[in-house]
């Protein structure tokens, strides 16, 4: 992986630049697009482009479908047994048109399925969602950054935070992080241990921890990444820093799971104490992207102030520029971290620049299992 951020690089435009410049120079023209549709070797392309362009118009709509779904638990309901609307409008408490009309769009989204007899099913989308805390707690509060996103421009041009998303993750704006109290924690730690699953089973699926004598994972939360750690590897002892107050709660789960007496727990605040020192291994999971570049470079350079000749860091979080994901890295991250006033999405490349300045040599991008979740980079202390 290089280091080099070739963003913004100068240079003419490359044949491809023309050649797209051309093709939407004739699809902004109405008339070239009737043709288009009509004519047999052009019209899939007009097809897929006119259905493209629909879901970006209609997006939300799927959306609210979905959190629909979710709050009614119909996922759960149909997953127990298939049910005709009359039985499932009752269930969930809807008039039976809205029931019908809800199903229908779920059903047209691939949420729920309609089946010969007429009764409703579970849907290939909607089976995905069956067991997955997580997801369903992500669609929830996704809710804060609607409210947010709902006039996108003010949200472009006034300075970043101030909104619910931004008071939701209390330490984004926070003066003194450090400082943040119990009740002002409790939501995201809740919704980050829900979602953690999901990232633990990618990095655990990339990465074998079982080599480290002890793992660090800075901003771990309740410890639920390091939790799914232990269960995988016996040899690491396990460590953890994060806020005061989450560690505090991290302490408690450590307890509560047995693993008191394998795993230290350290409150504090990373933009500005120390981390502490004895582990070879330093994780980082879902942490850099939350932070401006100053205070993420800062972060780097203490994370190696901390780690011992031969030690190691590795970074696990979505990535800018993930091929077959994009819009997860620029639109949806890029958006979601505007309102929520700090951070942005990086691409491995830059990430990989970072932790050169920071004194980190042979940054290597592992390949997970499903990279829309989650990217995985390692890096080995510079040798002086
Ligand atoms: C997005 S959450 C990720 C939690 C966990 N790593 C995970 O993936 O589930 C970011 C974590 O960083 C912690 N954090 C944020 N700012 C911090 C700071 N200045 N010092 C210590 N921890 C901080 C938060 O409390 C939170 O637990």
């Amino acid at each position: 992986m290089s280091g080099a951020d070739t963003l913004g690089a100068a240079g003419p435009p490359s044949f491809l630049d023309r050649f797209r410049s051309f093709r939407e120079g004739l699809a902004a023209r109405p008339g070239f697009r009737r043709w288009a549709a009509r004519f047999p070797l052009t019209r899939p392309f007009a097809r897929r482009r006119a259905r493209a362009l629909f879901d970006l118009c209609a997006g939300f709509v799927y959306t609210q479908v979905l959190l629909a779904c979710v709050r009614l638990d119909v996922f759960a309901i149909l997953a127990q047994q298939p049910m005709p609307t009359q039985r499932l409008a009752q269930r969930i408490g809807l008039p039976l048109e809205s029931a019908e009309r809800l199903m229908a769009a779920a059903a047209s989204l691939g949420l729920t399925a309609r089946r010969s007899d007429g009764a409703w099913a579970i849907g290939p989308l909607g089976a995905a969602m069956i067991g997955n805390d997580g997801l369903a707690a992500m669609v929830e509060h996704h809710a804060m950054l609607y409210a947010d996103l709902a006039d996108p421009v003010a949200l472009l041009r006034r300075p970043r935070g101030g909104n619910a998303l931004s008071s939701y993750w209390a330490y984004s704006g926070a003066e003194s992080p450090g400082e943040v109290g119990a009740d002002r924690i409790r939501d995201y730690t809740a919704l980050m241990a829900a979602s953690q699953p999901m990232v633990a089973e990618e990095v655990l699926a990339t990465y074998r921890f079982d080599a480290h004598r002890a793992v660090l994972d800075v901003g771990g939360g309740n410890g639920a990444f390091l939790r799914a750690v232990a269960a995988e590897a016996r040899a690491p002892r396990l460590m953890l820093f994060d806020l005061p107050a989450v560690a505090e709660e991290a302490r408690a789960r450590f307890a509560a799971a047995g693993l008191g007496a394998r795993a230290s727990v350290f409150g504090g605040d990373f933009t500005k104490d120390a981390l502490p020192e004895g582990a070879d291994l330093i994780t980082l999971v879902r942490v850099l992207h939350d932070h401006d570049d100053d205070v993420s470079s800062a972060l780097l350079a203490r994370i190696r102030a901390a780690l011992p000749p031969g030690g190691r860091i590795l970074i696990a979080e979505p990535m800018s520029g993930t091929a077959g994901a994009e819009p997860m890295g620029e639109a949806y991250f890029g958006f979601y971290l505007l309102a929520m006033g700090r951070g942005r999405p990086r691409r491995p490349e830059e990430i990989a620049a970072m932790l050169a300045a920071a004194g980190f040599a042979r940054p290597r991008l592992l390949p997970t299992p499903t990279p829309l979740l989650t990217r995985v980079i390692v890096a080995d202390v510079a040798s002086p």
